[in-house]
């Protein structure tokens, strides 16, 4: 078997006052379509990761981060059928302006403890237990 392609995905909780995290649904006609995952993308050719990330949650959310207020907490690394995934996650308290779904997707604020009810990607599902500690149950 051909080894799988590595594909490099960033990828942030956005954190409210609350302690709530940011989900964002997958639209229609994409892979993985109605999924709840962690606003992000693809880097561009030649982007850095924390460049590539400000520009999507510029894109999809209308909001502007500072590199500085994006701090590393873990990662994902998960084979899917077509391409190995890996997926640097963010988090991220400090932004400007007001969070909107530019790109039509749904968007939740979900505490910690009821993120196991949104539909995630197979990828993210290690990711939830980071995300309980930071923050608690
Ligand atoms: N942004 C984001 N992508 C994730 C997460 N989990 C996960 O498996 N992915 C996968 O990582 C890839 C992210 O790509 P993307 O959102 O930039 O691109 P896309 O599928 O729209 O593809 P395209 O830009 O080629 O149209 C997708 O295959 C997506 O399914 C996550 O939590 N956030």
């Amino acid at each position: 078997m051909p080894p799988l392609e590595l594909t490099l995905v960033v990828a942030v909780a956005l954190i409210d006052a609350d302690n709530r995290i940011l989900l964002a649904q997958r639209p229609e006609g994409k892979q993985l379509a109605g999924l709840w995952e962690f606003p992000g993308g693809k880097l561009e050719t030649g982007e850095r990761p924390e460049d590539a990330l400000i520009r999507e949650l510029r894109e999809e959310l209308g909001i502007t981060v500072k590199e500085a207020c994006l701090a590393p907490l873990t990662f994902a690394s998960h084979a899917y059928e077509t391409f190995h995934l890996l997926m640097p996650l963010y988090v991220c308290r400090r932004w400007e302006g007001f969070v909107q779904p530019l790109e039509g997707q749904g968007l939740a604020w979900v505490k910690p403890q009821d993120l196991r009810s949104y539909p995630m990607p197979k990828a993210d599902e290690p990711l939830i237990p980071y995300l309980v500690d930071l923050l608690g149950f």
